[in-house]
């Protein structure tokens, strides 16, 4: 119980912490609108926290796109056994991760700057996340190279989920991928459905 309350205090006061700062100097950083402020929690915390359940706790987790720290630095606060790595190409955004990860005392959490296909060859991760960065069947030709065979690709995607299965096919049978899948893992009030799509790399 000692252990279970530690993990869930030292997650949630990371999590809460990172608020506080996209709080506090998201919108004159450029990296949140004005109008999302006020449902950080919602659209984008809880959201990025959606696809934790479908990660493996202790392996390693690439996140493509970060940009502000979504969905990586809340994956890497909820596994602290898992290492991730974050990728984004723009400076900027990698010199905010840095200060996100120092601040929050991340050990288990590193930056990469560059993009996606400039890393193919150099990660075999358990798993790869992305949240808005791509369309799946784009996202798919970036993201399975990073992945060791039985590695999953974990994609946060809006309603048109199915259909980007359905364009993505060509990609996803070139890495075996035909286990992707649609997983609607919640809503909460007032927030579109948070829709995770999940496929493994089998070649
Ligand atoms: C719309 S933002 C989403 C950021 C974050 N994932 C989120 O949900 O708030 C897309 C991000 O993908 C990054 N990006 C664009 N092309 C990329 C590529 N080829 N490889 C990796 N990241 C890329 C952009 O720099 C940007 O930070």
């Amino acid at each position: 119980m000692g252990a279970v309350r530690t993990y869930f205090g030292s997650a949630f006061a990371a999590v809460a912490e990172f608020h506080e700062m996209l709080m506090k100097h998201g919108e004159e950083r450029g990296l949140i609108g004005p109008r999302e402020l006020d449902r950080l929690w919602t659209r984008h915390l809880l959201n990025s926290a959606a696809v934790v359940p479908f990660l493996p706790a202790s392996g390693s987790i690439v996140d493509l796109g970060s940009g502000a720290g979504l969905p990586g630095i809340v994956v890497a606060a909820m596994l602290p056994e898992a290492q991730v790595v974050l990728i984004e190409p723009m400076e900027r955004r990698c010199t905010w991760l840095s200060e996100v990860i120092e601040r929050l005392g991340l050990e288990n959490a590193e930056v990469r700057r560059g993009r996606a296909e400039e890393f193919h060859g150099a990660f075999e991760a358990d798993a790869v996340t992305a949240r808005a960065v791509a369309a799946l069947d784009k996202l798919g030709r970036w993201a399975f190279p990073l992945l060791e065979r039985g590695g999953v690709l974990v994609a946060l995607k809006g309603r048109s989920a199915a259909d980007e299965i359905e364009t993505a096919t060509k990609v996803l049978r070139r890495y075996g991928a035909t286990d992707a899948e649609v997983l609607a893992a919640g809503t909460l009030p007032g927030v579109p459905t948070t829709t995770v799509v999940r496929a493994t790399r089998t070649r």
